[in-house]
């Protein structure tokens, strides 16, 4: 399978690090960047081919196509790469508006395309998935503690709430922090009906995510502590396995959950 890659920062990075070489049965081999100069490196290095307009890297050679760049450069090329493309969305925040949604879910459809949303730096998004599909499920909450440096402008000695509300809003006030909400919120009850909050802990060096889920099946609970990816101390570690593990999974036969 031949993969075309939307940004080269951290998470970007790491699948190179993993999918290249030719004796890969996934093998990264477009790059599509917005600075040629500063990712030049990475033609000699991994041996992909660099592109900066999105219609020639669509037309390069791939089947695939993963973005890893952030919220607003998915909103601008994911109508164009969806039209054309499977793709895997890490950036998962783009389709955080409804109309966007809609307007993508309706090519995906035309096209008979996939798009495949990693589960990032959380987990039990099969559950949450599966009890939403069958009605069983009344409500979902997720509560995020971060360090408060990667949150705050400011230095602080205590923990602080820095929002409080529903999905829908917490990745507009914070969206490059709080992806996961909006992945829980699509398997689950919807933007509306997803409960955040956001805390800055001036005492953590790790993203933490609490995810509770109620309703007729019974409860469940998944707390995730995520190492920071150790070049990024904003992006979990999980975040770029997750995307791995999604890309591996759409080669398998036996799939999971
Ligand atoms: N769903 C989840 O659980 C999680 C999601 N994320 C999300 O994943 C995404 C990637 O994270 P991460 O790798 O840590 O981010 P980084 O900031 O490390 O890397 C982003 C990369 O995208 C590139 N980029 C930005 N804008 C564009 C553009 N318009 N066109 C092409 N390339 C662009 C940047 O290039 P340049 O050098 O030119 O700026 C950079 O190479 C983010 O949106 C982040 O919020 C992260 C963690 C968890
Ligand atoms: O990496 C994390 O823990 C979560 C994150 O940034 C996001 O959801 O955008």
């Amino acid at each position: 399978m031949r993969v075309g890659l939307i940004g080269a920062g951290t998470i970007g990075k790491y699948l190179l690090d993993e999918l290249s070489g030719e004796d890969q049965d996934i093998r990264i081999t477009s790059v599509f960047v917005r600075n040629l100069e500063k990712y030049q490196h990475l033609e000699k290095q991994y041996g992909v081919s660099l592109y900066t307009t999105v219609d020639d890297f669509l037309d390069s050679s791939i089947d695939v196509v993963v973005e890893a760049a952030n919220v607003q450069a998915a909103k601008e090329v994911l109508p164009d790469i969806v039209s054309k493309k499977e793709t895997v969305l890490i950036s998962i925040g783009a389709l955080a508006e409804e109309t966007f949604f809609d307007e993508i879910v309706e090519i995906i459809k035309e096209k008979d395309h996939r798009i495949h949303l990693p589960s990032g730096a959380i987990g039990g998004l099969d559950l949450v998935e599966n009890v939403t599909e069958a009605g069983v499920i009344d409500a979902v909450s997720l509560v995020t503690r971060k360090p408060a440096h990667t949150l705050l402008s400011e230095p602080t000695d205590e923990t602080k709430v820095v929002f409080e509300g529903n999905a829908a809003e917490a990745i507009k006030q914070f969206p490059k922090n709080i992806n996961v909400s909006i992945a829980l919120a699509l398997a689950g009850v919807g933007l509306r009906q997803t409960k955040v909050t956001l805390l800055a802990d001036p005492n953590l060096d790790k993203n933490i995510h609490a995810i509770e889920v109620s309703g007729d099946f019974g409860t469940a609970s998944f707390e995730i502590k995520n190492n920071p990816f150790p070049s990024n101390k904003n992006t979990s570690y999980l975040a770029a396995v997750s995307v791995l593990g999604t890309l591996k999974k759409l080669t398998k036969k036996i799939n999971i959950g």
